[in-house]
């Protein structure tokens, strides 16, 4: 999938990044990392107490994001990080040029389903209008991909795939 590829897999909460995200880095034998884990403590307090993050909770969060990704060197690697704005991306991509970004997309509807029946986490449903209403989707200049997320993870995973070779392919 090219060499010193980083793949970020960005959506709302729910949306299946985790999931997603460490069947593709197992596919292309890329490190995976979480993007849950790099939040600060706050961030993550203020989410389990139901109130949405800012951008200023989020610029340290990309930046630790951004530290892995240049990290992984040549070889890449893929990481789960919802990434909802243009301008979080865009300080992911001034972090590792070679970035792309595969958003799971889906229905507010399937989410939330699939989100309410997740347990052990500590984003609770109710931020998910919240995170809807923060996305904006990638733009046509953004290099990434856009993959539904109906079917099983293995469906998903595999279309993402498809997707990321046709990317390849179109450059
Ligand atoms: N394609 C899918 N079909 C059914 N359930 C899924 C699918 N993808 C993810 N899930 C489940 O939905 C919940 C949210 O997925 P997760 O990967 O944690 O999303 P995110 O990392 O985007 O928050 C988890 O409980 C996960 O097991
Ligand atoms: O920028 C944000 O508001 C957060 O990054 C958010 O989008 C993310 O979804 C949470 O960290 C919950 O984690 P999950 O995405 O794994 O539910």
């Amino acid at each position: 999938m090219g060499t010193g590829q980083v793949i970020v897999v960005m959506g709302v909460s729910g949306t299946g990044k985790t999931t997603v995200g460490r069947l593709l880095a197992a596919a292309l034998g890329l490190p995976y990392a979480e993007g849950d884990d790099f939040h600060p403590r706050a961030n993550v307090l203020k989410m389990a107490s139901g109130v949405p993050l800012d951008d200023a909770d989020r610029w340290p969060w990309l930046d630790a994001v951004g530290a892995w990704a240049r990290g992984t060197g040549p070889g890449g690697g893929v990481v789960a990080a919802s990434a909802l704005k243009r301008r979080y991306r865009d300080r992911l991509r001034a972090a590792r040029p070679a970035t792309v970004f595969v958003h799971l997309a889906g229905d507010r509807a399937l989410i939330g389903r699939r989100m309410a029946a997740r347990t052990g986490h500590f984003m609770p449903t109710s931020l998910l209008d919240s995170q809807f209403a923060a996305l904006e989707p990638l733009g046509p200049d953004e290099r990434g991909v856009t993959v539904d997320v109906h079917g099983t993870p293995e469906e998903v995973a595999a279309r993402a795939l498809a997707a990321l070779r046709a990317l390849r392919g179109a450059h």
